[in-house]
């Protein structure tokens, strides 16, 4: 390497080289040594503590190092080095006490090629806070939370029960059908449309949406992202570019069909709004830095992920936990008959009906839909509960550990509505249930959601009755979950009888 060069510089080169490897050595010694670490087990080169966590359950394996070293503790995935928030109270203090702190989104390798830090999942700084405030205002706009929304989610029920009639009552696996109706409903907030269920383009769309976030969480993505040069060699990566290139495909073709019919005077949906407000920047000549067509793209193709498989997960759940637990689903629709009778149910409805809220609430706990949230990073350095915590360090807030935290909710694993209810059987909240998680980042489609998840499994109990199929017993039903970056239930029969 120095052969090039004269004995002097090269001397002095060599000089300054070690000098500097002398310096970087001390200021490691002394920096370390200033600052507290947060504990964690034992790296080995290279693999850091790959070995010691199991990828493929890596909630479970995160909650069981918890008990060990605390509720902050560091992993080191290969190079990269991870801080895991567990427990209720330190989520929570870190995430709402420390917004800021604890507020960036860490943008792993396999997130960046996905998005390119654009939209409002997978992006920081100034876009994100653009993109996140315009989507909440659009969508609040349009309706979420509010008359629209439960209008275009009433409607889509219709045609979700009318699929469950035409099964007469005959074993059925769940899943596709409650994802068809879930997306249906972000598919007309977003382009205005919906799709018929048998539409082989719509169903195609849709199992790959489901892919995809069952991909993002497995475990070879996970080591794509700690060694990215891995990339080509691995299966699963390829099929997940893959499967986003189609449905990025499908969206453009969406948006493009809306620009070419674009009324300024007559907004109909989340991209008109956009394409709206990006022409009235334009015409004003005021700089726009964010209302750009990837923006559009990624923004509409977030909430398109995010918004589905979770909600139609949790629907997912809430029957099977129904048809396990035939007692509970008595009682809730007892509850439905005496206060809705056969009447369309409304979200004004909600607090007649304590009993199915708190069935409903105690779903979104057990089913856990996004065990680790997205990874956070720090966006400066900060010192938390004692430990010194570098800027730019990924943060895993540990949903599961929240959710099942056991100085919070008693049994966490059994299913028991009446945590969510009072003495006097009236409905009670609950701080600790942070399945939308909390501060900067929390979801921005929780109203939806839960407007969704409500219209959705009130209306279905309405009609039918959720139990196991001929022989099988209700103890035969199969709670184990599949687990990618959310947990969904492993498809299985039920049987949907007419009430
Ligand atoms: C039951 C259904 C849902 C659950 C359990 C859920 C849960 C979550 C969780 C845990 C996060 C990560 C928060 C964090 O990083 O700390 C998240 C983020 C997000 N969710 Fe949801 N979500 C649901 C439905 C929805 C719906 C219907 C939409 C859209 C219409 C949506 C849009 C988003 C977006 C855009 C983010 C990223 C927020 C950001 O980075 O600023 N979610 N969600």
């Amino acid at each position: 390497m120095f052969e090039d060069l004269q004995l002097p510089t090269s001397v002095s080169l060599f000089g300054v080289l070690v000098a500097l490897l002398v310096l970087h050595l001390l200021y490691s010694i002394f920096s370390s040594s200033d600052r507290k670490e947060p504990p964690g087990p034992r790296c080995f080169p290279l693999f850091g503590n790959l070995f010691q966590v199991d990828l493929k359950n890596l909630d479970q394996s995160l909650f069981d190092l918890s008990k060990k070293y605390g509720p902050v503790f560091q992993v080191n995935f290969g190079p990269k080095k991870m801080v895991v928030l567990a427990g209720y109270r330190t989520v929570k203090q870190a995430l709402v006490n420390h917004a800021v702190e604890f507020g960036n989104r860490e943008i792993t390798p396999a997130f960046n090629d996905l998005t390119k830090r654009h939209g409002i999942l997978f992006s920081n700084g100034d876009t994100w806070k653009e993109m996140r405030r315009f989507a909440l205002t659009t969508l609040r706009d349009f309706g979420m939370g509010r008359k629209m929304s439960e209008g275009i989610i009433t409607e889509e029920c219709r045609y979700l029960i009318e699929e469950f009639e035409q099964l007469e009552g005959k074993p059925f696996s769940n899943t596709k059908a409650i994802n068809y109706a879930t997306a249906n409903v972000i598919s007309t907030l977003m382009f205005a449309k919906r799709f018929d269920y048998n539409d082989p383009a719509f169903q195609a769309m849709v199992q790959r949406e489901n892919d995809i976030i069952l991909l993002t969480g497995s475990a070879s993505v996970w080591i794509y992202n700690f060694f990215p040069w891995l990339g080509p060699f691995l299966k699963n990566w390829r099929e997940l570019i893959k499967n986003v290139e189609s449905n990025m495909a499908e969206a453009r073709k969406l948006i493009a069909d809306l620009k070419e019919t674009l009324d300024p005077e007559k907004c109909r949906c989340f991209v008109d709004a956009f394409l709206i407000r990006k022409k009235q920047l334009e015409d004003s000549e005021i700089q726009n830095l964010h209302y750009h067509d990837e923006n559009l793209l990624y923004s509409v193709t977030n909430l398109l992920e995010a918004g589905n498989d979770t909600t139609a997960n949790t629907v997912k759940w809430s029957l099977l936990y129904m048809a396990k637990n035939p007692h509970i689903q008595d009682r809730v629709q007892e509850e439905l008959s005496r206060v809705v009778g056969s009447r369309q149910v409304q979200m004004e409805d909600r607090k007649s009906l304590p009993y199915t809220d708190a069935v409903i609430h105690e779903t979104h706990r057990l089913s856990n839909i996004f065990p680790i949230a997205l990874p956070h990073a720090t966006s400066k350095d900060v010192t938390f509960q004692g430990y010194s915590i570098k800027k730019g360090t990924t943060v895993i807030p540990l949903l599961t550990s929240v959710l099942y935290d056991e100085s919070e909710w008693e049994s966490p694993h059994t299913f028991n509505p009446s945590r969510f209810l009072d003495k006097d059987g009236k409905f009670t909240k609950r701080d600790a249930l942070l399945t939308f998680s909390a501060g900067r980042r929390m979801c921005l489609g929780e109203s939806l959601a839960r407007m969704e998840v409500f219209i959705f499994f009130t209306s279905l109990f309405q009609h039918f009755r959720f139990t196991p199929p001929p022989g099988v017993s209700e103890d035969g039903l199969d709670l184990t979950p599949i687990v990618g970056f959310t947990r969904s239930p492993k498809p299985q029969k039920l049987c949907a009888v007419r009430r």
